[in-house]
C-alpha cells in the first residue's frame, strides 16, 4: 500500500551503489542493492544484523558482492556452460513500483525487476523476466518471492539458488539440521553421491554439499546465542550447505568464515521448466526463534 512504500528509502550504499532500505514500525530493516537485486542486510528490533557481508566485500561491478543475499540464476554453480552462479548477481535491478499483485502479509516490502537484455541473450537465450520481492513480515521475518516469467515463444529451463550468508555466533557453535539420511552431492569431490547418517551437521573443516529433495524446513540452531534460524523454502526442493573454512576466497576477510553458514534454498538436480507466457514462483522464508521454542 501507499502507506508502506512511503517507508522505503532510496539511498547510495558502498561506493554510490544504489541501495533500497525497507523498515518496519518496531525498527526492523533490510537493505537491498540494486546491483545483483542482493539483500546485503536485515536487522531485528535491536538492530542486530543478522546476515553476513564480508569485511572484503568489493562493491565494485561486474565483482558479485560477497555477502548478504545473492541471487544465483539462471544456473546453479558450475553445472552448465554459463559463468558459476549465472549472471542476475552482476546485473542492475530496477525498483518496480506496480508489479503484477502478489498475497503479502508484509509489513514492508519492496518489489524489483531484472530482464534479460540483448547482450544476457547472447550467452542465454531466453527472454525473461525475474520479479523479487523483500518482505518483512509481522514478527521480523525476511520473505523473498522469486517470480521467473517466460516472456519468450519457447520453453527454456533454468537451475537456481538463492545464496543466504546467515550470521551465526561462532561456525563451530551451530549445527543444521533437517537433512538427516538424505542424500547429496560433494561438490569437493566433483559432486559424488553419498547419505548423510549424520543426525545434524556440525563443522570443523570445509563443507560444501548440495542436498538433493530436502524437506521445506531446515533448521540452523546457534547453541551460544541460543536461537535457531528458521528456513523454510517453497519451489525449491534441493538445498546447499557451505562454509569454506580456511580455503582461500579472495573477497573474504581471513576470520570470516567463522562468522557465517549458507543454507541455499536451490534447485538444481530437477531443472525448472517455464513455457512462454509463464511463470515460476519460489518462496525463502527465514526467522529467527529462541532455540527452546519448536517454530
Ligand atoms: O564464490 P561464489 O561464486 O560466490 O560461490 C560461493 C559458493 O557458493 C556455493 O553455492 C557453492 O556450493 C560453493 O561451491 C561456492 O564456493
Amino acid at each position: 500500500t501507499a502507506i508502506e512504500h512511503r517507508r522505503n528509502e532510496r539511498t547510495k550504499g558502498v561506493n554510490g551503489l544504489d541501495k533500497i532500505i525497507i523498515r518496519d514500525r518496531r525498527g526492523r530493516s533490510a537493505e537491498v542493492y540494486l546491483y545483483g537485486g542482493q539483500v546485503s542486510s536485515w536487522k531485528n528490533e535491536n538492530g542486530e544484523e543478522l546476515l553476513v557481508m564480508s569485511s572484503k566485500a568489493i562493491f565494485q561491478p561486474p565483482t558479485p558482492i560477497r555477502g548478504g543475499i545473492p541471487v544465483l540464476f539462471p544456473q546453479y554453480s558450475n553445472t552448465g556452460p554459463l559463468p558459476s552462479h549465472g549472471f542476475v548477481r552482476q546485473r542492475f535491478w530496477e525498483v518496480e513500483t506496480k508489479p503484477p499483485p502478489l498475497p503479502s502479509l508484509s509489513t514492508a516490502h519492496v518489489d524489483l525487476i531484472v530482464r534479460s537484455s540483448n547482450e544476457d541473450l547472447k550467452i542465454w537465450p531466453h527472454k525473461f523476466e525475474y520479479r523479487l520481492r523483500v518482505a518483512l513480515g509481522h514478527d521480523g521475518d525476511l520473505t523473498l518471492t522469486s517470480r521467473v516469467k517466460n516472456t519468450d515463444t519457447k520453453p527454456f529451463n533454468f537451475t537456481f539458488a538463492l545464496h543466504p550468508y546467515f550470521a551465526v555466533s561462532n561456525i563451530s557453535e551451530i549445527h543444521v539440521e533437517g537433512l538427516h539420511n538424505l542424500d547429496y552431492l560433494d561438490q569437493q569431490k566433483n559432486r559424488t553421491r553419498f547419505t548423510d547418517h549424520e543426525k545434524v551437521i556440525t563443522f570443523n573443516a570445509q563443507l560444501d554439499r548440495l542436498y538433493l529433495s530436502t524437506p521445506d524446513q531446515l533448521r540452523i540452531v546457534d547453541h551460544k546465542k541460543k536461537k535457531t534460524i528458521v528456513v523454510h523454502k517453497e519451489g525449491q526442493v534441493d538445498a546447499v550447505v557451505w562454509n569454506p573454512w580456511d580455503k582461500k576466497v579472495s573477497d573474504l576477510g581471513v576470520e570470516d568464515y567463522k562468522r557465517f553458514v549458507t543454507v541455499e534454498s536451490a534447485a538444481v538436480a530437477k531443472p525448472i521448466t517455464v513455457n512462454p507466457g509463464k511463470e515460476w514462483k519460489g518462496i525463502l522464508h527465514v526467522s529467527v526463534v529462541p532455540s527452546n521454542r519448536k517454530a
